[in-house]
């Protein structure tokens, strides 16, 4: 999708360094696909990187232009000491092969800075996250983060959790998955949830996850209303691991998009 960006004045120097923009040319005749505008999230949160620290590293379209972008400012000489525990086995190859000095949380328990993209976030900056499937890894590092910062560009942005009407994922073990999702699905059926097996191509296998567990993706109708009582009742069902809800976990949500860049704190 190509986005025309008037007003993309704010977000200039990140547009510049993502390659986006030359000196001389102007933002308002900027043509923006979805995927620049990722890219000038990715670009601004990486500005928050210093030298020294431990990075947690995010998955998906959006966060794998800040791998880049960190794996960049490394080769440069412009960022050094830096120490990145990947979310999935797929930043982490991305990571490995960009030359990021790579550790885990067994080593690093505590981390600096974790940067990730979304699939949606509220105006309380609640986050949805693992429709790429990394839920899992996702909270666990980003939970052991003292700065969390999503990048998004402005289709992420919903009024409440579920309100995209697309997927909100929970990982759940192999075992049994049928009845776990229909236990899943009892719990939200005043708002007319429909829970669902992620599967993969024409065969419609099963889709397995870093850890080796299934994805059960609820939809919702309507709002599930209070998150947290939504959150502690997933994670009573035996047989669920962890679900996509990141409730206020965000330390600050950059978002990309037709107006410029907006950074929202917490
Ligand atoms: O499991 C995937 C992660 O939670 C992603 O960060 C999330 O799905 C957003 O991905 P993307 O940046 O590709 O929209």
């Amino acid at each position: 999708m190509a986005i025309p960006c008037p007003n993309f004045i704010a977000s200039e120097k990140a547009a510049m360094e993502a390659g986006l923009l030359l000196p001389s040319s102007s933002l308002s005749q900027l043509i923006l696909t979805q995927d620049d505008l990722k890219k000038i999230a990715a670009y601004k949160a990486v500005e928050y990187v210093e030298s020294g620290m431990v990075l947690g590293l995010g998955t998906g379209s959006t966060a794998k232009h800040a791998v880049d972008r960190i794996g960049e400012l490394l080769r440069q000489g412009k960022l050094k000491d830096i120490v990145g525990i990947p979310t999935s086995t797929k930043t982490h190859e991305q990571a490995l092969s960009l030359g990021i000095p790579l550790s885990d949380l067994d080593s690093h328990p505590v981390v600096d800075l974790a940067i990730d993209g979304a699939d949606e976030v509220d105006p309380y900056l609640n986050l949805v996250k693992g429709r790429g499937g990394s839920l899992l890894r996702e909270k666990m590092v980003e939970g052991a983060c003292k700065k969390f910062v999503v990048i998004v560009d402005e289709s992420k942005l919903v009024n409440y959790i579920g309100g995209s009407g697309l997927a909100m994922p929970v990982e759940v073990i192999q075992f049994c998955w049928k009845f776990t999702a229909s236990r899943l699905q009892k719990l939200f059926e005043e708002s007319g949830c429909v829970a669902k097996l992620r599967t993969l191509g024409e065969k419609g296998e099963p889709y397995v996850t870093d850890n080796g567990n299934y994805i059960i993706d609820l939809y919702f109708k309507q709002s599930i209303g209070d998150l947290k009582a939504a959150s502690d009742s997933i994670l009573q069902i035996a047989g669920v691991v962890e679900h996509g809800m990141f409730i206020d976990m965000a330390t600050t949500v950059i978002v990309a998009g037709e107006l410029g860049l907006t950074v929202k704190d917490k």
